[in-house]
């Protein structure tokens, strides 16, 4: 399977639609990959909460009806990274926004829908305004092996990759918007996440700097066996890798650590 991880990096000032206009460019320049996978929240903005009111939007709106025409333009599945969501209905918390990523299939239609499970913010940002997904979700990539989908914050937890694994995960997609300023950490728990689950990590960092945060860059796509396939530096960037996902079995085969855990 060929994956492209576009490290997208963007500043203040940019506006929405020109974003998009960039980002489905970045995504048509990729024909010939199987995936192509995109930050957390590149529209409106990782960190700047102000402007997500304004630029929130439904699955059906314009951000992911952008991407789902590269998708089928280029015949690859597009992990389109997140949008602020405007809930069908007002959540467990009587809030109508979410952190949402969203997958296409390479015929344009919509493949997996995935709400941030782990708000970052503690009282600010995510929590204060968006409601929490509860939902594990998981998607089947071209050549049939499955994926779950998960969002930066969530990278800390690993209790919900070990659900991940036991709902057949072999590759997990992992969009963010993670700052610089704890970038050691991303790299670090990515790898932990990997090798602990014996899965392949693909993890798509943002770059640039918004709402006052330097963002960290080092996408990084990690083999089940804990190698680092590739890693992007700290500017945008698109790293273009080829994937052995049979491997992930043949792993868990000749070193299965799985078998050994005690519930
Ligand atoms: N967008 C995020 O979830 C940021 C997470 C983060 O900065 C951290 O876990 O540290």
């Amino acid at each position: 399977m060929r994956v492209a991880v576009i490290q997208l990096a963007y500043a203040d000032g940019e506006p929405l639609p020109e974003r998009r206009d960039r980002a489905a460019h970045l995504v048509r320049q990729q024909a010939g990959h199987d995936l192509v996978i995109l930050p957390e929240l590149w529209g409106p903005t990782g960190f700047d909460y102000r402007l997500w009111e304004a630029a929130a939007e439904s699955v059906d709106g314009p951000t992911v009806a952008a991407m789902a025409a590269v998708a089928r333009e280029i015949g690859a599945m597009v992990h389109i990274g997140s949008i602020i969501e405007t809930l069908p209905q007002p959540g467990a918390e009587g809030k109508s926004l979410a952190n949402t990523s969203v997958v296409v299939g390479a015929d344009g239609a919509v493949a997996a829908v995935y709400r941030k499970i782990h708000r970052f913010g503690f009282a600010a940002g995510e929590p204060a305004l968006l409601e929490a997904g509860s939902d594990l979700v998981t998607v089947d990539l071209p050549g049939g092996h499955r994926a779950a989908l998960s969002t930066c914050y969530d990278l800390r937890f690993p209790e919900l990759y070990r659900r991940q694994l036991d709902a057949g995960a072999e590759v997990f997609l992992v969009p963010a918007a993670w700052p610089m300023a704890r970038v050691e950490h991303w790299c670090t728990l990515g790898r932990a996440r990997a090798i602990e689950n014996q899965c392949v990590l693909i993890a798509c960092n943002t770059a640039g700097t918004h709402g006052g945060y330097q963002m960290g860059g080092a996408s990084q796509v990690v083999s089940a066996q804990g190698v680092v396939l590739a890693e992007a530096g700290p500017d945008e960037e698109v790293l273009s890798v080829d994937i052995d996902v049979d491997e992930v079995s043949a792993w868990r085969r000749d070193f299965p650590v799985l078998a050994d855990r005690r519930l």
